[in-house]
């Protein structure tokens, strides 16, 4: 048997940073137990990958939107997916083993399970190896896809396939209308495909501001996406259904059957239905625990990071998880007490399509299902000149969730191009709440986007005046 301070297992940004934190500046040793590439899904199939396709069509659209730019700009399919490839390291993770064994942590290849209690077996290409850990045992084995069953026998595309794509498909129908499906049509449609969004619900991103929904569906429309709300598809089937391997087509045309009897014909479908938690198969009955236990209090040798913690499936929320137990563990071996945390932290996110959302904390509607009563201050993008000048056709929205009863912001919404660098200032004001009357204060720089929350505040001030 192995010994070290901390096991933990699935290398992604959680599992990494979790590791790092715990060992950082001491002589403790962590073992990082990784089944795939070291850096998980985030570097390799998820966030790098679609953010190195996407932002080369974000400087696209802006350029052909500035007057002095040329008013067309062709995209070079070969060179995007050149870039992206340069983003995953080729598929290899040698870059990040090196920053792992630098960092004092021992990467452990091969499938790792709970095998007791502080106890890890790795099923690896040597053989199994069994690791203990002197701390504590991190999980961080993410998340995977759901599939709706009937989908599974046409081989559809997943998100893994959208972001590796090496052949484009000629048409392409996304089931789904959250982040992945949004962001996944503006590349497809960009590359050449004819995509077709077949949404379930009424609109595409439910949990977002409404407004933000709205404005997405514009801007993937003007993409030339064709976007279906309301469809529910019951069947599916695809003749020559072969695995050809990722990002290629998976076979002959896929026929799509909706609860009307309607029928479609695509190349493709890519299935971006959501993620669970990937709790299956990770030993936990030898310590006497199930998967649902995972939800309430552990055991003091235990912990849970990233997505599979059931917490926001972001990569910076996973990160943030790892660092505040890395922090833990070490204060707990160190015989000091922990840092303190804060009951909730707001969560923010950027979505990048065209115009981007990016948003913090709670929308309206959660904070007024929580009883919040509030103020909503809204603005249009071009209200702040230097919003405006960011593109010819600039176009957007920003709005502020404010508790009436305290005069502190608990969420904040940016829709409009180059909107996710705004959102920090919302996250520090959400996190630290900073009273209205306060950020008054904060001025913004002329002319900049920032000057949204110059507009925001006086938006509420009118409202407050005109009561
Ligand atoms: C297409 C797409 C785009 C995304 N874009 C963004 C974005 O822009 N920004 C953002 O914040 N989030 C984004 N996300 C979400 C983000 O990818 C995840 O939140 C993040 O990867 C979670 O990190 P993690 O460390 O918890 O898990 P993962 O990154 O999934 O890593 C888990 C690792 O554990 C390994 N593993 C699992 N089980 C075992 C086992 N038993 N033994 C050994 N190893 C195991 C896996 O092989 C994997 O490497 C995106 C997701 C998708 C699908
Ligand atoms: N920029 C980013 O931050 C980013 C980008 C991509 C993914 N992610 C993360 O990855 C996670 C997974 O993304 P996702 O888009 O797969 O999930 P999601 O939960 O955002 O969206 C899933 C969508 O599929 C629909 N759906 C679910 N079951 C269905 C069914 N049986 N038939 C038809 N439609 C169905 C839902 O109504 C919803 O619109 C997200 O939670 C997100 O946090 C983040």
């Amino acid at each position: 048997m192995e010994t070290f301070d901390v096991v933990v297992i699935g290398a992604g940004p959680a599992g990494e940073n979790a590791a790092d934190y715990a060992i950082k500046g001491s002589s403790r040793t962590a073992a990082l137990v990784e089944s795939g590439l070291v850096g998980g899904e985030c570097s390799y199939y998820a966030c790098m990958p679609s953010k190195a396709m996407l932002r080369p069509l974000d400087v696209r659209a802006a350029a052909v939107q500035l007057g002095g730019l040329p008013a067309s700009m062709d995209v070079d399919a070969a060179a995007l997916l050149a870039r992206r490839d340069t983003w995953v390291s080729h598929y290899t993770d040698q870059g990040q083993v090196r920053w792992a064994e630098g960092a004092g942590i021992t990467v452990v290849r091969g499938i790792g399970r709970l095998a007791g209690e502080r106890t890890v077996g790795v099923a690896g290409p040597e053989g199994v190896r069994a690791l203990r850990a002197r701390h504590a045992v991190v999980l961080a084995t993410g998340s995977r896809p759901v599939i709706p069953e009937f989908l599974s026998p046409v081989l559809p595309w997943g998100s893994r396939d959208a972001t590796g794509i090496i052949e484009v498909p000629d048409s392409i129908a996304i089931v789904g209308g959250g982040v992945v499906a949004c962001e996944a049509a503006r590349w497809l449609a960009a590359l050449g495909s004819r995509v077709t969004m077949l949404v379930r619900g009424r609109r595409l991103l439910p949990r977002f501001e409404p407004f933000a929904s709205d404005l997405i569906a514009d801007g993937l429309a003007s993409d030339g996406v064709e976007l279906r709300f309301g469809v529910q598809l019951t069947a599916a089937d695809r003749p020559d259904t072969r695995d050809t391997g990722l990002g290629r087509v998976h076979g002959g045309p896929v026929r799509l059957v909706e609860a009307d009897d309607r029928e479609s014909t695509h190349a493709e479908v890519l299935v971006a239905t959501g993620r669970t938690p990937a709790r299956d198969d990770l030993g936990l009955e030898t310590a006497g625990l199930s998967p649902a236990d995972l939800d309430g209090p552990l055991p003091e040798w235990l912990y849970l990071v990233g997505d599979v913690s059931g917490g926001a499936p972001l990569t910076h929320w996973g990160k943030y998880q790892a660092r505040l137990v890395g922090d833990r563990i070490a204060a707990l071996a160190e015989g000091r007490t922990p840092p303190a945390e804060p009951v909730q932290a707001p969560v923010p996110q950027v979505v990048f399509t065209d115009p981007q959302v990016a948003t913090v904390g709670l929308t309206a509607a959660r904070a007024r299902e929580a009883g919040y009563r509030l103020r909503t201050p809204e603005v249009p993008l071009d209200s702040a000149a230097g919003a405006a000048l960011l593109r010819d056709d600039a176009t957007g929205r920003a709005l502020l969730v404010i508790d009436d009863n305290t005069d502190t912001v608990l969420g904040a919404t940016f829709v409009g191009p180059d909107m996710a660098e705004l959102l920090h200032a919302a996250t520090i004001a959400v996190t630290a709440k900073v009273p209205v009357d306060v950020l008054w204060h904060a001025v913004p720089s002329y002319p900049t986007a920032s000057e949204l929350w110059l507009r925001l505040l006086e938006a509420d001030r009118e409202t407050l005046r005109t009561r």
